[in-house]
């Protein structure tokens, strides 16, 4: 099995100078898609932080692929190792999809020689090669949010992490996020940050839950939705263990 993208977290902890604390947090993302989830402000778009390298933990390592992730100017091979999808998009609206992509790929240093074709391979991904020479002012919620993947795979980094790429979205699109997503993880890591339910039950291999800044969970879809043998009325599966790991005083670890 390829390991090339494994995320190894290791008893990582990290303070915001005002207050809120993740961690001690170890666990490890292996090929395919690991879900992480939580309530708002448990930590996940912080943990996103580390894991690219944006943030530097106060203790602990963070590995992709047995490489340290590293900050700053020291960091420049976690950027290779990374592509990032942020919670909150912003691209500039007049830019045209083919355009977005270009610069993304000059920011990871992908060579001009095999950017043409590392920017069509990527809108392919995500099922937008039709809409290359498009405004992005022109594009639909789902579509922003699929140029985004895009954009986090040009440099076909061996590791992504995805911040609710699927929040927001019609049930339509929401499927058709899904459906790439499958066939992009591939041979790759992914971390998925998601509060739907559903995201993690079609989608992911391997599950964390984060409640306040700690870890209250790691392990398969199965074992999470076993945490709760009681179907309760108007929930999910996942949603009713979640609700259970997530009272005071419970942890599934
Ligand atoms: N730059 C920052 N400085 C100080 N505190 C921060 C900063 N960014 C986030 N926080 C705090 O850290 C906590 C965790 O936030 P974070 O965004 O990581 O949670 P989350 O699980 O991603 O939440 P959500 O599901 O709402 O996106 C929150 O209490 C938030 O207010």
């Amino acid at each position: 099995m390829s390991t090339a993208g494994s995320v190894r977290v290791e008893d990582v902890t990290f303070t915001y100078r005002r207050g809120f604390s993740l961690g001690p947090l170890s666990f490890t993302a292996g090929r395919g898609i690991t879900g992480l989830m939580g309530p708002n402000g448990a930590g996940k778009t912080t943990l996103s932080r580390l894991v690219c390298g944006e943030r530097r933990p106060d203790a602990g390592t963070i590995t992709i692929g047995g490489v340290a992730v590293e900050p700053g100017r020291r960091g420049r091979h976690t950027k290779r190792l990374v592509g990032y999808v942020p919670q909150h998009l912003a691209f500039p609206p007049r830019a045209r999809l083919v355009e977005v992509l270009h610069h993304a790929a000059w920011l990871r240093e992908v060579p001009a020689s095999a950017r043409p074709a590392a920017v069509e391979a990527a809108l392919a991904a995500v099922g937008l090669q039709d809409r290359a020479g498009a405004r992005c002012r022109s594009l639909s919620g789902g579509m922003l949010r699929r140029l985004a993947v895009a954009q986090a795979l040009v440099h076909s980094p061996p590791m992504l992490f995805l911040d609710e790429p699927t929040t927001g979205l019609d049930p339509g699109q929401r499927t058709a996020m899904r459906d790439h997503l499958s066939e992009i993880a591939g041979d790759r890591t992914i971390i998925l940050a998601t509060h739907l339910a559903e995201d993690v039950q079609v989608l992911a291999d391997h599950v964390v839950v984060l409640g306040d800044g700690r870890p209250v969970f790691e392990g398969s879809v199965e074992a999470l939705i076993a945490v709760e043998p009681h179907v309760r009325a108007g929930r999910s599966r996942i949603d009713a263990a979640l609700e259970t790991l997530l009272q005071p005083g419970v942890s599934g670890q």
